[in-house]
C-alpha cells in the first residue's frame, strides 16, 4: 500500500482490506512499515510498549521474524508491528549490503504461511518504501478524491518503474484505489473522472467513501468489518477484497 502523500488512506486500507481478505478465508500478514505505527494502533496494539518490532527483525540478524509476528483479535490476521525505532532504519540500512532486499529477505521464512502479505508504507519514497516495492508482487495506490491528489503520482509511478527495472521485474500496479470520495460533491466526482481518464482499468471499481466511521475504528482498534460489519465502509472493503482476489 503505497503513496508518498500523507493521509490518503494507506493504513486504513491495509487494515480493512486485510480483515476483508481474512473473512474470505485468506491467511493474511499485515506489515507495519511506518515508524508512526498507526497500523499497529489500528489493531489495538500500543507500539511504544513493544520490545521488538519490524525494526529489530530487519536490523538484527539474531532476531527471527517468527518471534515478532503476533496474532491480532481478527482471526487469520497476523501483524508485524512497528514503532518509532523504525525511523532509524532508513539511515542505518544505507550502509548494508543488499539494502533494498532486506524486507524481502526477512519475510521469506514466513511467506508460505500466508495467502497475502500487505505492507503499509510510510509517506515517503525513501529506502524503506523501496524495500517494500522490492519485496512485493503488486502495489495498491490509495488516492484521495481531492484536487491535489494526482500531484506526485507521476513520481510514484516513475519510482515503481525504476524498481521494476533494477530490483524486482515481477512488480506490477495491482490497482489504484479512490478513497475519501464524497458522493455529495461535484468536486469528488470531477477528481474521480480525472483519475479514471488518467489510469483507466487500473482503477478499482470499488470506491471508498469519506465517513467518520473510519476514524472511529482507529480509536476502537478494530477493522471496520468488525466494528461496523453492516456499514457501507465494511461492504466497500469486502468488494475491494473480491477485486484483489480476482486480479
Ligand atoms: N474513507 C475515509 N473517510 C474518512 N476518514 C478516513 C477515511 N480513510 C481514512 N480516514 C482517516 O484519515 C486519516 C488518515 O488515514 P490513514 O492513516 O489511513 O492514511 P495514511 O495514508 O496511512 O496516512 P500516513 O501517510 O500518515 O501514513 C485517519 O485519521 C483515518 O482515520
Amino acid at each position: 500500500m503505497c503513496n508518498q502523500k500523507g493521509g490518503v488512506g494507506k493504513t486504513t486500507s491495509t487494515i480493512n482490506l486485510g480483515a476483508a481478505l481474512a473473512e474470505y478465508g485468506r491467511r493474511v500478514l499485515l506489515v507495519d512499515f511506518d515508524p508512526q505505527g498507526a497500523l499497529s494502533v489500528g489493531l489495538g496494539i500500543q507500539p511504544h510498549e513493544l520490545d521488538q518490532t519490524v525494526y529489530n527483525v530487519i536490523m538484527e540478524r539474531s532476531v527471527e521474524i517468527e518471534g515478532v509476528v503476533r496474532k491480532t483479535r481478527v482471526e487469520n490476521v497476523d501483524l508485524l508491528p512497528s514503532n518509532i525505532d523504525l525511523s532509524a532504519a532508513e539511515v542505518q540500512l544505507v550502509a548494508e549490503v543488499g539494502r533494498e532486499h532486506t524486507l524481502l529477505r526477512v519475510l521469506r521464512p514466513v511467506m508460505d504461511q500466508y495467502d497475502y502479505v500487505l505492507v503499509d508504507c510510510q509517506p515517503s519514497l525513501g529506502l524503506l518504501t523501496v524495500n517494500a516495492l522490492t519485496a512485493a508482487d503488486g502495489v495498491i495506490i490509495p488516492l484521495e478524491c481531492e484536487f491535489f491528489s494526482l500531484r506526485g503520482v507521476a513520481l510514484l509511478i516513475d519510482t515503481i518503474e525504476k524498481v521494476r527495472e533494477r530490483l524486482n521485474p515481477k512488480l506490477d500496479i495491482t490497482g489504484i484505489l479512490a478513497t475519501m470520495f464524497d458522493p455529495r460533491t461535484l468536486h469528488s466526482k470531477e477528481v474521480m473522472a480525472r483519475v479514471v481518464e488518467a489510469f483507466g482499468d487500473t482503477v478499482f471499481d470499488t470506491v471508498i467513501n469519506r465517513t467518520v466511521r473510519f476514524p472511529e475504528t482507529t480509536v476502537a482498534g478494530e477493522p471496520i468489518t468488525r466494528w461496523a460489519p453492516r456499514s457501507a465502509g465494511a461492504a466497500a472493503y469486502r468488494q475491494l477484497a473480491r477485486e484483489v482476489i480476482a486480479r
